[in-house]
């Protein structure tokens, strides 16, 4: 599949749920290919930005807008660009490995769906059980199980939210590895995280808090510009320097 990068523009976004105000004024343009976290405490807004971004959620202001098109407009074709692996189990449990690939894959229009699936085992190291049903997986497999169909269709923007919650540290590994491979070809990818060490992965950090940027740069500038030497001082620092 030949892919052209994914522009990403969120627009003074803003959400209220009620009397709770999950997002206050979200800006970020993304147009290279790059691993984005979206970081901060629960609550602070980052499941909500990632479901307006996906056009799940309707902003109460401000738009998400994905290559020119506002994510509450996308269609069948824009859809088919984009990977999402949601925070909760959203396979089906009754089905194979393999049959929750083939059902995502046909949903995407995935034309050599053999060797998609085959692609996207291996990348999550699932191969060996593509035959087990969901509901027989570990709570881990599971989750690369998610991840290889948010992945099976090739898309040129993956949103994952919070994808290795819960993972031992050598399958958190081999998700980062997998994630900058899509990256190195070509894909944007927006990856929720509560865990800032994981943070420093990325290439660019959001940090979020109570529905603000609280700041937005790569890893090395956050800790630079905090004065500090990992990510969980830099964002103490910025919350202290806000208080
Ligand atoms: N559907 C909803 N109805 C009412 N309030 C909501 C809804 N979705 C989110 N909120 C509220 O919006 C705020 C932001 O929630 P959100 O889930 O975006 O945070 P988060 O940073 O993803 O949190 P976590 O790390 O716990 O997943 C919270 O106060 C939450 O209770």
């Amino acid at each position: 599949m030949s892919r052209v990068d994914s522009e990403v523009i969120l627009d003074g976004l803003e959400k209220t749920f009620g009397d709770t105000t999950a997002l206050r004024g979200i800006d970020l343009e993304l147009a290279e290919p790059s691993i984005v976290g979206i970081a901060g405490p629960n609550g602070s807004g980052k499941t909500t930005l990632l479901r307006c971004l996906l056009g799940v959620e309707t902003p109460t202001a401000g738009e998400a807008r994905i290559d020119g098109t506002a994510a509450r407009t996308l269609g069948a074709a824009d859809r088919a660009r984009i990977g999402y692996m949601p925070q909760h189990r959203a396979l089906y449990e009754d089905l194979t490995v393999r049959e929750n690939l083939a059902f995502f894959a046909r949903l995407y229009g995935v034309e050599n769906r053999a060797d998609a699936i085959e692609r996207a085992l291996s990348t999550v190291s699932l191969a060996e059980r593509a035959e087990s049903r969901i509901a027989s997986l570990s709570g881990g497999m599971i989750r690369r199980a998610s991840l290889a169909c948010a992945f099976v269709h090739d898309p040129a923007l993956l949103v994952l939210d919070e994808p290795t919650v819960g993972l031992d540290p050598e399958l958190r590994a081999s998700m980062w590895d997998a994630f900058r491979d899509r990256r190195d070809g070509g894909a944007t990818i927006l990856v929720s995280t509560h865990y800032l060490a994981e943070a420093s992965q990325c290439d660019q950090v959001l940090f979020l808090r109570d529905g603000r940027v609280l700041a937005f740069d790569d890893p090395e500038s956050h800790r630079e510009r905090t004065g500090t030497n990992s990510m969980e001082a830099a964002f103490l620092a910025l919350l202290e320097a806000e208080l």
